[in-house]
């Protein structure tokens, strides 16, 4: 089912066309790759979706209603979750009272107010950062920093995630575990549409790839399709014959 439709958005910064006629879906119960180059549009995207940036053309259709007007937080409490590349934790708190304030919050709106010690638990738990929980938040791996990002945003119970490049400060390990995490989120229904430079997680988690550059998307389609496409080889993953990960690293 198409959660998420942005349909021919165009965000022009003074003279700068930061994104050109943009057209892209993400479904729930899968995971939509956003990919291209540095400065091909993939933040200035998600900020139009989340609602941070008003688009000077184009709309946005989330559970096949317009939400190009609504206001941030609406499409928070519409089911709209994100992270952000930089990170956005309270650094003076602990890791567990992070998730704790995401979870009260987000109750608080629903006018739950049964308290939820073990659900904080179960989810620190579920990302893999429980032998964090007692730490301050700014003081964490930044990987770790990262998976509570994700904890802070499934505290939210959202129906589309936006991770923006979720997996950097992941070890291979920890990036294979998070993998896995992700099939999981989105075999309960959930959309993840995800910005993410590291290829090897991209193509292995990906039910679909959209590819930016400039600002327009080049090609849609498979992993495999992806792989193929002969724009998107020259635009963004190298040469076909090559290792995926060498031009990727050779270019972050
Ligand atoms: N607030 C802004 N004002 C002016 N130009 C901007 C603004 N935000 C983004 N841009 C420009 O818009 C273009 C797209 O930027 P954006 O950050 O969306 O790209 P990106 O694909 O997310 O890049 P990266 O992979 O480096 O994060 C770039 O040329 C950038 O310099």
């Amino acid at each position: 089912m198409t959660l998420l439709e942005v349909d021919r958005v165009v965000v022009r910064f003074g003279g700068v066309t930061a994104v050109n006629e943009a057209s892209f879906t993400a479904d729930g119960g899968a995971i939509t790759g956003l990919i291209g180059p540095n400065g091909a549009g993939k933040t200035t995207c998600f900020n139009v979706i989340s609602g941070l940036q008003k688009p000077t053309k184009g709309k946005v259709h989330f559970q096949g209603r317009s939400i190009t007007s609504s206001a941030v937080h609406r499409r928070a409490r519409k089911g709209i979750g994100r992270t952000f590349q930089r990170l956005e934790a309270f650094g003076s708190l602990s890791v567990r009272d992070n998730v704790r304030v995401a979870f009260d919050i987000h109750r608080g709106f629903r006018g739950v107010l049964k308290p939820g010690a073990a659900d904080v638990e179960a989810l620190l738990e579920r990302v893999g950062i429980s032998d964090y929980a007692g730490e301050r938040a700014d003081a964490i791996p930044t990987g770790a920093a990262r998976l509570l990002e994700l904890a802070r945003c499934l505290a939210c119970d959202p129906h589309l995630l936006l991770l923006d490049e979720p997996s950097s400060g992941l070890d291979e390990a920890e990036s294979e575990a998070f993998g896995a995490l992700l099939r999981e989120l989105a075999a309960e229904g959930r959309g993840i549409l995800m910005v993410e430079h590291d290829m090897d997680l991209v193509m292995n988690v990906c039910d679909t790839i959209h590819v930016l550059d400039f600002g327009e998307v080049i090609a849609s389609g498979s992993p495999a399709e992806i792989r193929a496409d002969a724009r998107v080889q020259q635009a963004y993953l190298g040469y076909s014959d090559e290792p995926v990960r060498e031009p990727m690293e050779a270019q972050a």
